[in-house]
């Protein structure tokens, strides 16, 4: 069992972080949108690193992941690497973050998923294509893309956990059964769904208008298309955070 400490966690306060991240993932996506597609970046046989076999991509997020995991990012329950394996371990003091989830969310990491989404169909999406040569600082804006998806996806464990403390005799019978269909009834909120999507899109609109002086700017010109940004929630981070909340739920009672 979780402890129990921190109950007062409630629904309107995780949904407050989920609307604070999307800010995070819209202006990841506008900067990473400076930079052309930069096919080098992802290209195994371009980067040819000593003592290391993968794209300049890969190099890049396995050493920011290291070091990031010496600085302690992977101590707070929230953050989850996109190569768990070999990971150095931390080297600060340990802070204790409130245990509110099951220990069983420790296994929970859909990373893989959210990388080949990413790279496979979110990107080539929303960049132009081309090659300016800024193939660092382009590896450096997908892994700031990647990482806020990725928190956003893997808060579905700490909304799960909520809404199963909320309601849990709803829930109790559904996880023993075992039952996914009647789990995802439970956690969803269509109206929820739809004022995300419609949120993100004015959030896109928003924050990537070209701002000026004098007049109203270029109207209707943004740096991220504002439908492919609620289509990336409707397609991707609403279902893959549900499925999240689901395999946490199903785990909820071991
Ligand atoms: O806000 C919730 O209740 C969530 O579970 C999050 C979320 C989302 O991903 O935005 C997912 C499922 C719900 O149907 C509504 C919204």
């Amino acid at each position: 069992m979780a402890k129990a400490e921190h109950n007062n966690v409630t629904l309107g306060m995780v949904r407050d972080s989920l609307i604070r991240q999307e800010d995070t993932i819209v202006y990841s996506l506008i900067e990473r949108a400076r930079f052309p597609l930069n096919p080098p970046t992802y290209d195994p046989s371009y980067a040819s690193i000593p003592g290391f076999s993968g794209s300049l991509l890969e190099f890049f997020v396995k050493q920011t992941e290291a070091v990031q995991a010496k600085a302690g990012r992977y101590d707070n329950p929230e953050e989850h690497p996109f190569f768990p394996d070999n990971l150095p371990p931390s080297l600060v003091p340990h802070y204790k973050y409130p245990e509110v989830l099951h220990p069983a969310s420790m296994s929970i990491n859909i990373n893989k998923l959210i990388w080949d989404m990413y790279f496979n169909k979110l990107l080539p999406s929303f960049v132009s294509p081309g090659d300016d040569g800024n193939y660092a600082l382009t590896a450096a804006r997908d892994l700031e893309c990647l990482q806020a998806i990725s928190r956003r996806i893997h808060y579905g464990k700490l909304v799960a956990e909520v809404k199963f403390r909320d309601e849990r005799k709803d829930y109790e019978p559904a996880i023993r059964a075992q039952d996914r269909f009647t789990l995802t009834n439970l956690l969803t909120f269509t109206n929820v769904e739809e004022a995300v999507k419609k949120r993100v899109a004015k959030k896109a609109m928003t924050f990537g208008q070209e701002v000026k002086l004098g007049d109203d700017g270029d109207k209707g010109k943004y740096k991220v298309d504002p439908a492919i940004v609620s289509g990336l929630y409707a397609d991707w981070v609403i279902p893959l955070t549900k499925e999240v909340e689901i395999d946490y739920l199903l785990r909820r009672l071991d």
